[in-house]
């Protein structure tokens, strides 16, 4: 059964439709992303799901249950949901057990048990020691880990989270996405996460969804996304691409100003069909060559990774290398192998064939 389905959802807003009829299917125990530009609807379709916003046609279902319609209508705390929000939205007069222990305390009586499960929660959280101190007495991250352990004190099994690493700082950011992808792995929860950033959604997510005006554009595990998007959107979104003219030769081999093009998994268009090549910088390989077809032009010593801008057969192509090459080099330029992607120039939006 799924943690979460939603069927064909519309919402709108003063009678402005901000979601149009829109799918997805959330697994148990997946963590599933919702990426997109600003305005896209991702937060609406949390608050849909958390039971905040109408849903004027479509249906959510949590776990098998259905919450929304005329006849059902669940009303958010009864939803068995947590939220984490990107403010944290703590409670600056009261010390960290008091406010984990808030989420509880509408639930339950029994202060020896909320006692103790405020205890398990802040451990959880690596925050055992802090349960005296205030909000404004700790740092970012471990106010998000206070914001965490209060929505795992209702011990929900679906997790909702809104920009939840936004005001961390970067240094900080990468461990406790981390961290807190691990906790719910163990916990077994299930969750629904949404960010701008798509290095946050890479790290954090099992599958995302790229949200293109309310709607999704594409679904999947992050490299699938990334190395075979089905758009030039979806390509464009995730990072830097070369687009390099081709034409179809075979179904294994694409003809480019650089050459045939050799792919590793069948390519789905009739031989002459006309195209684009997708190449992401890590795709294309460089040796340096006397005689070489093309010749670096910039390059940028970014630490990790060199970026290097070469042009080839009159194309500028973006490189990622390793070290930086002599000054003013001449090299060659060869693609590694993989299964290509391809964007036919006749299909409509672009859609990729491999
Ligand atoms: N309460 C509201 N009343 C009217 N319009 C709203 C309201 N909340 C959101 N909207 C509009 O609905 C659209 C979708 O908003 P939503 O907050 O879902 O986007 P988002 O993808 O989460 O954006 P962001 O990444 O900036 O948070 C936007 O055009 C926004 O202006």
């Amino acid at each position: 059964m799924a943690a979460l389905d939603v069927n064909g959802i519309r919402c709108s807003y003063n009678g402005k439709p901000v979601l149009d009829n829109l799918s997805l299917r959330v697994a148990e125990n997946e963590i599933m992303c919702l990426l997109g530009a600003s305005g896209c609807g991702k937060t609406t379709l949390l608050k849909a799901v958390a039971g905040l916003l109408p849903v004027t046609e479509g249906e959510i279902f949590i776990h098998g249950h259905r919450v929304n319609g005329d006849d059902v209508a669940v009303v958010p705390e009864l939803r068995n949901i947590g939220m984490i929000f990107q403010d944290y939205a703590l409670f600056p007069h009261m010390n960290v057990a008091s406010n984990v222990a808030f989420g509880l305390q509408n639930k339950e009586r029994d202060k020896a048990l909320i006692r103790s499960r405020v205890e398990e929660a802040l451990e959880l959280v690596n925050l055992a020691e802090l349960g005296d101190r205030y909000p404004h007495q700790l740092s970012g991250g471990q106010q998000q880990r206070v914001a965490i352990a209060r929505a795992l004190i209702c011990r929900p099994r679906l997790m909702l989270l809104d920009e939840p690493f936004s005001n961390i700082d970067t240094q900080v950011r990468m461990r406790l996405i981390g961290e807190i992808r691990g906790l719910l792995k163990d916990q077994g929860i299930s969750a629904i996460f949404v960010t701008h950033s798509k290095e946050e959604a890479f790290a954090f997510s099992d599958r995302l969804a790229l949200f293109r005006a309310g709607h999704i554009e594409q679904v999947g595990r992050p490299q699938t996304l990334y190395q075979h998007p089905e758009s030039r959107f979806v390509a464009d979104f995730l990072g830097l691409a070369n687009y390099v003219p081709a034409t179809v030769l075979d179904s294994r081999t694409l003809m480019t100003a650089m050459g045939p093009i050799a792919s590793q998994a069948a390519i789905q268009a009739e031989p002459g069909t006309p195209g684009q090549l997708l190449l992401r910088p890590r795709q294309i390989q460089l040796s340096l060559a006397e005689q070489g077809n093309g010749r670096v032009l910039e390059q940028q010593f970014l630490g990790a990774h060199t970026r290097c801008l070469v042009e080839c057969q009159g194309l500028r192509l973006e490189v990622s290398i390793n070290e930086p090459l002599p000054a003013v080099s001449q090299v060659s330029v060869g693609v590694a192998p993989h299964a290509l992607t391809f964007f036919p120039d006749n299909r409509q939006g672009q859609r990729a064939v491999a």
